[in-house]
């Protein structure tokens, strides 16, 4: 369903120093320097599987997400999502996929959520029927009846998530691309969208790829991980084959078997991404 082969991304990065001399300089002449953002990055992930992609800051999380998403063009490699190339198909390509990204709102600031719901059945062409049901469904197990006619920026950092998520969702996509989902929540919002996410991944078979550093998300809900580092891939596996290798370990602290962040925790140790 998703593959990726040997995608590379780098950015060139505008040097700026202090001073005003160097401002001025720099009207003239710019140094720029390059990010190696992804460096030959490739996995596949089959239909209806939940993945879970971590990495310490900064190690090209997102940047795998925008290409996979269709928002940024990798500077080498291919990427093949449903048959389609995500930066080159995009218009049809984005019918099939909902994204939600933690930190940036995918919702009209000023105007009540279900006008936001309401244009994005507009944009993405969602039949009147499917939109009817979908919205029902996702405002009852997302709980949105008491806040979907409240304009976004009067909403909680938790009611709002659940709402990016309900609209990632109104077209009914088979992929759903969750970049920390559950950044800022207390425990009951983070158990109710680790619930949600669960429920339409085994009701609806939705193939889910979830980026977080809250390695609870990933304990709930994923059976396999991509561990990346400095642009990197350094693991695919489950998380089974995981525990068990770290299982009798007791070299960080005396827990035993090891919670699945401390064994993160140590693999980012042991191939020195931290
Ligand atoms: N638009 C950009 N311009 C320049 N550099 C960028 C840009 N976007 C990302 N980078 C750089 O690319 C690298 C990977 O960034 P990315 O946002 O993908 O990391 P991440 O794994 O998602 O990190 P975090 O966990 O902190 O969100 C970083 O060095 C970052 O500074």
């Amino acid at each position: 369903m998703i593959t990726l082969s040997g995608i590379s991304k780098s950015f060139k990065v505008a040097q700026r120093t202090s001073g005003v001399k160097s401002a001025f300089r720099a009207l003239f002449r710019r140094d720029y320097t390059e990010v190696a953002a992804l460096n030959e990055i490739s996995f596949d992930i089959q239909p209806g599987e939940i993945v879970g992609y971590i990495g310490p800051n900064g190690a090209g999380k997102s940047t795998t997400i925008k290409v996979m998403s269709g928002i940024l063009v990798p500077d080498r490699g291919t990427c093949s999502i449903m048959g389609y190339t995500p930066w080159l198909d995009r218009v049809k390509y984005v019918k099939n996929i909902g994204v939600v990204f933690g930190q940036r709102s995918q919702l009209w600031w000023d105007v009540p959520v279900i006008d936001s719901f309401d244009l994005l059945r507009d944009i993405y062409d969602v039949p009147n029927d499917e939109y009817r049901n979908n919205l029902r469904l996702l405002t009852e197990t997302l709980d949105l009846e008491g806040i979907i006619r409240t304009p976004v920026r009067q909403l909680s950092l938790g009611q709002r998530m659940r709402c990016e998520i309900a609209a990632s969702l109104l077209h009914s996509p088979s992929i759903l691309f969750l970049d920390e989902p559950t950044i800022g929540l207390d425990a009951v919002s983070k158990i109710a969208v680790r619930q949600f996410i669960s429920r339409i991944n085994k009701e609806k078979g939705v193939t889910i790829i979830l980026t977080t550093h809250d390695m609870q998300d990933i304990e709930a809900l994923a059976s396999r991980i991509l561990l990346i580092g400095k642009g990197t891939l350094l693991y695919d596996g489950d998380i089974a084959t995981l525990k068990e290798k770290y299982a009798y370990d007791t070299t960080s602290d005396n827990e035993t078997p090891p919670s699945i962040e401390k064994i993160i925790v140590r693999m980012y140790k042991e191939y020195e991404i931290t």
